[in-house]
């Protein structure tokens, strides 16, 4: 018998696995749906421009992803593949060409870019609604002040799991650790909006096992394999793992998560697993902001695909 078991191997491990991947083959249902019936109604097909600056093989996975599903919904699809050492005039200029181009509603430039090229310049030359990414400045300001805004993919994909795991959310204790533009900042923002008590953490945060174990919704967005352990979560509390991190074990390359998923599910009370929980969201959100923006774009009304 091991007598230096923790207690936790007591403990059934009962949270309930929260299926990002069913949710968001279900929201690409709907989107294609809408797609079609923008077809058949108005002749307008959405399209979304994907750029690439270098070679990096986890974001050519992602890249490739977005292909697939956007023309598996019906949308048109354009990639844009450039060199790691190509200069920020000719990154701008096919930003601008995207801008004008009549077949694209949506522009997403992969992040991050090669250290020579400034992000928030590129992000900012990308017309505000066709930014569906949400990173424009216009369109983070919107979001900051409570107005319609593009909102980012991750966060709202995050968004639509909690509220479907625990309808209204308000005045829940809700920790997101994480500062970065792109996860952290605007998922405190829709938590907010959504009557939350919100808290931000980072790297410089003191005791953050304890910040933690207040949350009643914990949303890790850090990109530390595992970091978040059993003991850092407060019991029955909801658990959104944005973390992909790519690690060997056993010889075998495996994603995991920020949280430690099998020891967090003896406490949690509910989970998302990577992969399958909050990558998959991130997907579907894109494709319907770019769904959006299409219908903006052409003065037709939003679908309410999202409710
Ligand atoms: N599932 C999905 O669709 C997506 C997943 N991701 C994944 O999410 C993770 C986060 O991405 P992103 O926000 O872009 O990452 P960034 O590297 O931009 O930000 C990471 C944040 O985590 C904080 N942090 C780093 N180390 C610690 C630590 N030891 N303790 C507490 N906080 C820490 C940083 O703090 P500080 O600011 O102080 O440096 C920073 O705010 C990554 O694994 C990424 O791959 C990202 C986008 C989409
Ligand atoms: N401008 C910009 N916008 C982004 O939204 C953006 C970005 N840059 N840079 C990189 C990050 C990361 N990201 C992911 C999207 C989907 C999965 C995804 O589909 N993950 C699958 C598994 C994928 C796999 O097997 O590799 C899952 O978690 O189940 C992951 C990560 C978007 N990001």
């Amino acid at each position: 018998m091991n007598v230096t078991a923790s207690p936790l191997a007591e403990t059934p491990a009962n949270a309930q696995k929260i299926d990002g991947g069913a949710f968001a083959a279900n929201l690409r249902q709907r989107i294609a749906a809408e797609v079609a019936r923008l077809q058949a109604e108005h002749g307008v097909t959405p399209g979304l421009a994907v750029v690439l600056v270098g070679d990096d093989p986890a974001s050519a996975v992602y890249v490739r992803n977005k292909g697939t599903q956007t023309e598996a919904a019906g949308m048109a699809s354009f990639e844009h593949r450039l060199p790691a050492d190509t200069d920020a005039e000719t990154l701008l200029s096919l930003v601008r060409q995207l801008n004008e181009d009549q077949a694209v509603h949506g522009i997403l430039v992969q992040l991050p870019l090669p250290d020579h090229l400034d992000s928030d310049l590129v992000m900012n030359a990308i017309d505000p609604a066709k930014d569906v990414d949400g990173f424009h400045i216009f369109n983070v300001g919107l979001l900051g002040t409570g107005q319609k805004a593009m909102v980012p993919c991750t966060p709202l994909g995050c968004l639509l799991l909690l509220k479907d795991q625990l309808g209204s959310l308000a005045g829940l204790n809700t920790v997101v650790v994480g500062r970065s533009n792109i996860v952290g900042k605007p998922m405190a923002q829709l938590l907010l909006k959504e009557s939350c008590t919100v808290t931000v953490a980072h790297s410089r945060s003191r005791d953050l096992p304890a910040i933690c174990r207040n949350a009643d919704i914990l949303v890790a967005a850090v990109g530390r394999p595992e970091m978040i352990g059993a003991d850092w979560i407060k019991s029955g509390a909801t658990v959104i793992d944005v973390g992909i991190n790519r690690v060997e074990r056993e010889g075998k390359q495996r994603l995991v998560g920020d949280v430690d998923y099998a020891a967090a599910s003896h406490v949690a009370g509910a989970i998302t697993p990577v992969p399958g929980g909050v990558g998959p969201m991130t997907i579907a959100c894109l494709l319907a902001n770019t769904l959006t923006a299409c219908c903006r774009i052409n003065g037709l009304p939003e679908p309410e695909i999202m409710d």
